[in-house]
């Protein structure tokens, strides 16, 4: 049948988590920081992830990432299962297949911009793509900038460098934890609407992790988070359906 709706198959997906609870510590103390999580996230979108404080963001962020193992349940990252891989496998798929963004830029004041993007190649021993890198710190719009030091460019310029050192691999995902967190008004827009390019127009997957409703909105799909169990999704919303929705989960 010629318009037949293709079955979607794993490749189509680029992070998978099936039933994943998180506890920390045991006993009484015992913190069930997720509960029986599910979601699949689609090659080539934008998810933001919301919820109130200590709903479980981080946890979901760092278990899908590989930074943190699920009590139970499973995480797919293509089509390697990161809860079953050891120490030194899973820091290797860290390294070479998801790019890290958090609100502290990370970089290294020692080095230049463009030292600062190609690092993780360097580390992982692999060649440098000149023309790649050409093009990434065009995107990030420091393509005038490779020989500066962070110390010589603005907070939104350094998380554009954070970003195109987090794209220089081809990861799988782009992880973002509240990416704009520490940036004003003007350069949070322009990170977001670098995250959209890098959807739109790199087929990168980006997922990010906020507690801006006008960030969230950057996002083809807001999923919400409430006492680390899922609590719906909004696609495309506007910043107030995305307010709304957290005044209704509670205090944020
Ligand atoms: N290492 C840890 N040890 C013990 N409890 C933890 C640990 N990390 C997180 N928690 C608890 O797990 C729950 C979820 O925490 P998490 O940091 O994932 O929430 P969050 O939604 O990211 O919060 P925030 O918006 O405040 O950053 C909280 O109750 C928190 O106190």
């Amino acid at each position: 049948m010629a318009n037949a709706v293709r079955r979607r198959t794993s490749a189509d997906y680029s992070i998978r988590l099936g039933s994943v609870s998180k506890t920390y510590g045991s006993s009484k103390s015992a913190v069930r920081a997720l509960d029986a999580v599910s979601i699949e996230l689609l090659r080539g979108t934008f998810t933001a992830v919301m919820g109130p404080s200590g709903s479980g963001k981080s946890t979901f962020l760092n278990c899908a990432a590989g930074l943190d193992r699920p009590t139970s349940g499973s995480v797919w990252l293509g089509d390697v299962e990161l809860s079953r891989l050891g120490e030194v496998e899973l820091t290797e798929v860290r390294r070479q297949r998801i790019g890290f963004v958090f609100q502290a830029y990370n970089l290294l004041g020692s080095l230049t911009v463009e030292e600062n993007v190609t690092l993780p190649l360097r580390l992982a021993d692999r060649r440098i793509d000149r023309p790649f890198l050409r093009e990434v710190l065009t995107a990030v719009g420091l393509g005038e900038h490779g020989g500066r030091r962070p110390s010589e460019l603005s907070g939104g310029q350094q998380q554009r460098v954070a970003i195109a050192r987090a794209l220089i691999t081809h990861p799988e995902v782009v992880v973002a934890d509240e990416p704009t967190g520490a940036l004003d008004t003007r350069s949070s827009r322009q990170v977001l609407e670098l995250l959209r390019h890098v959807v739109d127009d790199m087929r990168q997957t980006v997922l990010m992790v906020t507690h801006d409703p006008v960030a969230a909105s950057y996002a083809d799909s807001v999923v919400f988070l409430a006492d680390g169990r899922l609590a719906g999704e909004l696609t495309r919303p506007t910043p107030e359906q995305v307010a709304a929705r957290m005044t209704h989960l509670g205090e944020w």
